[in-house]
């Protein structure tokens, strides 16, 4: 475990006008009763793309995710995934894709071992079991009964389950909950080495760090609808908002929100002769923008 900060891998902006669309969702509904728990969903994520979908509890993440993974039935809207419906996709696509659902469905009698080499069977060409295990850093309790686990231990199971079969597509519906810091940045590692593989990868999360971590691209989704898609540095407008210069003066905190931060850190520099106290000087994050963006629709 290191605490190094984790490189981001180089942009591919170029590479992406070229790509293939992995999904493409038009006009995605899903009607539970009264509830419209998906009211028009647009969605393009490009083949090689890490996408992560934000929303608070309830917009309708996991029943989109759902559709797109072939577990529930849309009520209207195009959906097209890796080229199929996965309304009508049958065996071989289904093994282009690897799922890790909120909720597992492991044998507790299984060990982890027994687990992954049961499911690697179901593919045409896996992943060896052990390195899956190992890269998920559950080498030492390859041999243990799955239902002696612990729950975030249980998730790193669900997560080798979901890459073992090398899939093309990689849906991780909120993959890190219950893990410690140490195994997300694991964890975090664990993805970039995929996607740097070129595995297309669509995450929900409501840890706004993994998804400025790992993100290409983040989607807001808020009361079943998509409000912003946007890389996580330009969300909201967040690469250009205006910056926020904090100091201690004689008199006490001040603060000035500025378009022209370094002009502003120039005065104050020399008003001070040397150091500002307290210097600092921030622009939105994630969180914020996130934040007003689910106020905005509420
Ligand atoms: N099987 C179901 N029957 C009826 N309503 C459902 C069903 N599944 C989900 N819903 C409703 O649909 C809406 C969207 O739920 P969904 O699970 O997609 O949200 P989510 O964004 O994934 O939330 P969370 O962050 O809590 O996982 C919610 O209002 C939920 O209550």
């Amino acid at each position: 475990m290191t605490d190094a900060p984790i490189p981001r891998r180089p942009p591919r902006g170029d590479a992406w006008g070229m790509a293939d669309t992995a999904v493409r969702v038009r006009g995605l509904r899903k009607r539970y009763g009264d509830v419209d728990a998906v009211n028009g969903v647009d969605l393009d994520i490009r083949r090689g793309e890490v996408f992560a979908l934000l929303g608070p509890n309830g917009a309708g993440k996991s029943t989109t995710v759902e559709i797109l993974e072939g577990h529930r039935q849309r009520t209207a809207g195009e959906v097209s995934v890796l080229g199929a419906d996965p309304a009508k996709a049958g065996r071989s696509w289904r093994a282009r894709i690897g799922i890790v659902p909120q909720t597992s469905h492991e044998d507790p009698q299984l060990t982890v071992r027994e687990m992954v080499r049961h499911f690697a069977a179901y593919y045409p060409r896996p992943r060896d079991p052990d390195e899956v295990i190992e890269a998920v850093g559950l080498a030492e309790l390859a041999g243990r009964r799955v239902g002696r686990m612990s729950g975030g231990q249980r998730r790193r199971v669900d997560v080798a389950l979901g890459i073992v079969g090398r899939p093309e597509l990689l849906f991780l519906d909120e993959p890190t909950t219950g893990f410690d810091p140490d195994a997300r940045r694991r964890f975090w590692e664990l993805i970039q080495g995929l996607a740097g593989d070129g595995t297309t990868i669509l995450l929900t999360t409501h840890y706004l760090d993994e998804a400025e971590a790992l993100a290409d691209r983040v989607g807001v989704i808020a009361a079943g609808r998509v409000v912003a898609v946007d890389a996580p540095a330009r969300l909201g407008g967040r690469a250009t908002a205006s910056a926020r210069v904090s100091w201690r003066g004689p008199e006490g905190p001040q603060r000035i929100d500025t378009d022209s931060p370094t002009q502003v850190v120039a005065e104050l520099s020399q008003r001070f002769g040397g150091e500002v106290p307290e210097l600092t000087v921030t622009r939105p994050s994630l969180e914020d923008v996130y934040l007003s963006m689910i106020g905005a629709t509420k």
